[in-house]
């Protein structure tokens, strides 16, 4: 049975799913080097945001093919290493959207009107009512970075208030922007005009420290802001000094450079500013949302699924991949046979998606071509999370074509390899059944199912060859169980395949390399 190391607080609801299909654990508050120490007996890894899997934890988790984040930020994850170990990353890209922008529309309120401080007075056995005069957000601007998922729920509550909607996000449409209310702007400006600014952007090199002290500078005096989304996009040191001095009227903080919250300034500060311990997710209903959907991406991997959020492999939804699978078997099957009829190294792979296949998005069947062809140099250390990377880092170059024209089948696909010892191609298509055909070897045309065993020559066409191949099969006693010839003009060259019961023994090859007539040969195990 599989084993799942659950080793952050998940829901229950995640756990009783893990438990139809694997041993779960829980182990929450690990040292790393705990974890370290007990991550090869596991199949999968199941995350919030509190466990740090860095590569020594991947490296270590010899067995792992999953890593589940029930939440959205994968910054916690060295993602790279799982891709290059083809450890699927999978997350819950919408689990916690609602709570994360309430949270975020909680700070916003609880700064304009004091919240924290005025309720900490009362408790204190105070009736402080003139210190905490606070100020309303009706018809106030706000200024969102980031207008995704989260960024667009805040927008539509902002405006259901009254505000009037700024938003810089350099990926998304001036259309999309304003269907949402939100007029695009660049950040000087949204930085200028903003009274609140609200950041739901991922941590990345160009959004560290995006907010520091020359953009507090450029703000306004009685400008607040408010970060739900990651430690790092705003510069603690430089918001603390701008608060200090009175360059801004406040700050909420979910989020910090380093969590949990060491010693700081922040902490210093007084009621205009308000600090919560990354609690953006922590709603009973976007924590039941964020395990379900971790769970049934862990359970379905672990069952030899696909996952349908992972963040290392390309994004399918699960009626898109249910009608690309067939190809994806195709692509495989095709880039396994060119890998073999090429022998050596090989340079550079084109992929031609013909007719229907055309229409489709091609990474995911570039990837499974190049799983089959990385097949017979990594055999089960190739998958769809690494084939892409491993390719890559042999220094195979990847060329894609497409023709939509329909041609012989709905849809077929093409795949030509250059290498060391030459240039060789498959065509394939898929019949009505679903079952797959070779349709052509290096440019002559057969038609015949992949089988486990297979022997493909190249000869000249002439009388006696088939029947010599034949014998001499038979008198190592290899069982034909069926044979084909391809040829583009009589007596010219042609090819001859040849599905075997058995794998053909030692010398045999060498042997039928010795028949007049025969140019090559080639033996495929699929
Ligand atoms: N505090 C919490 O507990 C909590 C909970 C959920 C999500 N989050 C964080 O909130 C953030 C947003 O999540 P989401 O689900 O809305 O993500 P999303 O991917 O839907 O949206 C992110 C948006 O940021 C934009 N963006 C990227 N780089 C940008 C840049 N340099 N400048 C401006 N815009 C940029 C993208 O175009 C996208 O529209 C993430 O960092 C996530 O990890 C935090
Ligand atoms: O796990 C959590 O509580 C935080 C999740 C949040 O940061 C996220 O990115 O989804």
């Amino acid at each position: 049975m599989s084993k799942v190391l659950v080793s952050d607080p998940i829901d229950q609801a995640g756990i009783d799913i893990l438990s139809q299909v694997a041993q779960v654990d829980v182990k929450t508050g690990l040292p790393a080097e705990e974890l370290v120490r007990i991550i090869p007996e596991y199949d999968a890894l199941m995350i919030r945001s509190e466990t740090r899997v860095t590569q020594e934890v991947i490296s270590a988790g010899k067995q792992l093919k999953i890593i589940g984040r029930a939440g959205v930020g994968v910054d916690n994850v060295d993602v790279p290493a799982a891709t290059r170990q083809g450890i699927v990353v999978v997350n819950s890209p919408e689990g916690n959207t609602i709570a994360a922008a309430e949270h975020a529309i909680a700070l916003m309120l609880s700064l304009s009107r004091l919240i924290p401080d005025a309720n900490t007075s009362v408790k204190s056995g105070k009736w402080e009512r003139k210190k905490f005069v606070g100020a309303e957000v009706y018809k106030k601007t706000l200024g969102i970075v980031g207008l995704g998922k989260i960024g667009s729920h805040v927008a539509a509550v902002a405006k259901a208030m009254g505000m009037k909607l700024l938003a810089f996000d350099p990926f998304i449409s001036t259309e999309r922007a304003e269907h949402i209310g939100c007029r695009l702007v660049d950040m000087d400006m949204l930085l200028r005009e903003a009274d609140y600014i609200t950041l739901h952007i991922p941590k990345t090199p160009e959004t560290a420290h995006l907010i520091n002290a020359e953009a507090f500078a450029k703000m306004k005096p009685t400008a607040r802001i408010i970060n739900c989304a990651r430690g790092g996009i705003i510069d603690e040191a430089a918001l603390a000094e701008a608060v200090k001095e009175g360059k801004i009227a406040g700050a909420a903080l979910d989020v910090f450079e380093s969590e949990p919250l060491g010693e700081s300034p922040l902490r210093d500060l007084g009621k205009e500013v308000i600090l919560t311990p990354h609690l953006g997710a922590s709603t009973a209903e976007a924590q039941v949302n964020v395990a379900i959907d971790v769970a049934e991406q862990i359970r379905d991997v672990l069952l030899g699924l696909p996952a349908r959020s992972a963040v290392n492999i390309p994004g399918l939804y699960p009626d898109v991949l249910e009608k690309l699978k067939p190809y994806l078997r195709l692509a495989e099957t095709l880039g396994n046979l060119v890998s073999q009829l090429a022998g050596g190294r090989v340079e550079s792979l084109n992929v031609h998606l013909q007719g229907e296949l055309a229409s489709n998005d091609s990474k995911p069947i570039v990837i499974a071509a190049l799983k089959g062809l990385l097949y017979q140099a990594l055999r089960e250390r190739v998958n769809y999370v690494n084939a892409s990377i491993e390719a890559k880092e042999r220094g195979i170059r990847v060329i894609e074509t497409r023709d939509n024209a329909v041609r012989d089948y709905a849809g077929s696909l093409h795949l030509e390899a250059k290498g060391s010892l030459g240039e060789h191609s498959v065509t394939g298509a898929l019949l009505g059944d679903g079952e797959i055909h070779i349709t052509d070897i290096n440019e002559f045309p057969i038609n015949v199912p992949p089988t486990h065993h297979m022997l493909f020559t190249l000869h000249r066409d002439m009388p006696g060859i088939i029947g010599k191949i034949g014998s001499l099969l038979g008198s190592f006693n290899v069982n034909i169980a069926s044979m084909q010839v391809g040829r583009k003009i009589v007596r010219g060259d042609a090819v001859m395949v040849l599905s075997l019961d058995d794998p053909l023994p030692e010398g045999v090859l060498a042997e039928i390399l010795k028949v007049p007539g025969i140019r090559d040969a080639y033996t495929v195990t699929l």
